[in-house]
């Protein structure tokens, strides 16, 4: 699976990232970046293709700033429009405003993103995805201003288990990564000569402390990726695969409408 002709699916996804901008009328992409692999590799993939046309915003909110030094020098290291935003006070009068009307909410742990493990999980989720749901708003603000489309960095293994924040990371205009798996993503990224230290770093949402891919899934990506690609997996993960899958379908889907 991982021995792929990682340079000619760079040349052809930059084509089609042009080809799809271009296409849509507009004249460039903005992208989150947030010092991860994904948003690494998307950065570039459309630096690349609108050299004078990409804008990068790193959007920080509550999260763990090694993240910004990453995807600064990521920017830097490729000559990447970036603009830095923080957008953790902003969440934070957003949780105030909450909490106002719903005394259920402890507060003082949760602004704090601290001992966020004591909330309920249902709150401490909710709360969460409105984080990459700020990201969304902002990505289409610089979207709008700039006659860009919003490029999203999900990947296939995410696209298929659903795990990704419906109208968060998941409300974009284009996925280049759509049709990769992890494990290839990483093959795309050595070939870009992104940096060793977002290549090896272990994927996360980043919406907590603490939170990585592997233990909130509960499967590696080397179990997802081989069964997406090959459909060899033991048939325990095959039915977790695929009941994550199925509870996550809507995700992929327009707004159900009525037929009558
Ligand atoms: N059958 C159905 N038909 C139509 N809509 C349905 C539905 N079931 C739920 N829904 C709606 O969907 C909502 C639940 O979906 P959603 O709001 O996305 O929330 P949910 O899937 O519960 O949480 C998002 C997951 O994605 C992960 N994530 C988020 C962001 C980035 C990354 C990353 O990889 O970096 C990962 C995050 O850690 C979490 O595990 C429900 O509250 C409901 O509104
Ligand atoms: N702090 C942030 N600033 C800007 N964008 C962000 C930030 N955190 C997340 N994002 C956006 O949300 C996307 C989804 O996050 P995700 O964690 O899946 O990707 P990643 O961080 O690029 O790679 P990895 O999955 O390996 O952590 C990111 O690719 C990025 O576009
Ligand atoms: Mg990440």
């Amino acid at each position: 699976m991982l021995d792929r002709n990682y340079k000619k699916i760079e040349k052809d996804l930059i084509a089609w990232i042009r080809k799809k901008v271009n296409d849509a009328g507009c004249k460039g992409a903005v992208i989150g970046l947030s010092g991860g692999i994904d948003s690494s590799v998307t950065s570039l993939l459309c630096q690349k293709a609108f050299p004078e046309n990409t804008l990068g915003i790193i959007m920080p909110c509550l999260s763990n700033p090694e993240d910004k030094v990453d995807a600064i020098k990521h920017a830097e290291k490729f000559g990447i429009n970036y603009k830095e935003i923080d957008l953790s006070d902003l969440y934070q009068k957003f949780m105030q405003t909450i909490d106002s009307s719903d005394p259920e909410i402890n507060l003082e742990e949760v602004i704090n993103n601290k001992n966020l493990a004591a909330a309920e999980d249902k709150i401490k989720l909710a709360l969460a995805n409105m984080k990459p749901r700020l990201r969304m708003t902002l990505l289409y603000y610089y979207a709008n201003l700039n006659n860009y489309l919003v490029v999203g960095t999900d990947n296939r293994s995410e696209l298929k288990l659903g795990y990704f924040t419906k109208y968060g990371d998941g409300g974009i205009d284009i996925a280049p990564l759509g049709n990769l798996v992890k494990l290839e993503v990483r093959g795309l990224a050595r070939e870009m000569k992104i940096d060793q230290k977002i290549i090896t770093k272990k994927p996360s949402a980043g919406l907590w402390n603490g939170q990585n891919d592997q233990d909130e899934i509960g499967l590696s990506y080397r179990e997802i990726d081989y069964y997406i690609v090959d459909g060899k997996a033991d048939a325990e993960t095959a039915a977790k695969i695929e009941k994550i899958a199925a509870s996550n379908q809507h995700k992929l889907e327009l707004p159900a409408i009525p037929n009558f």
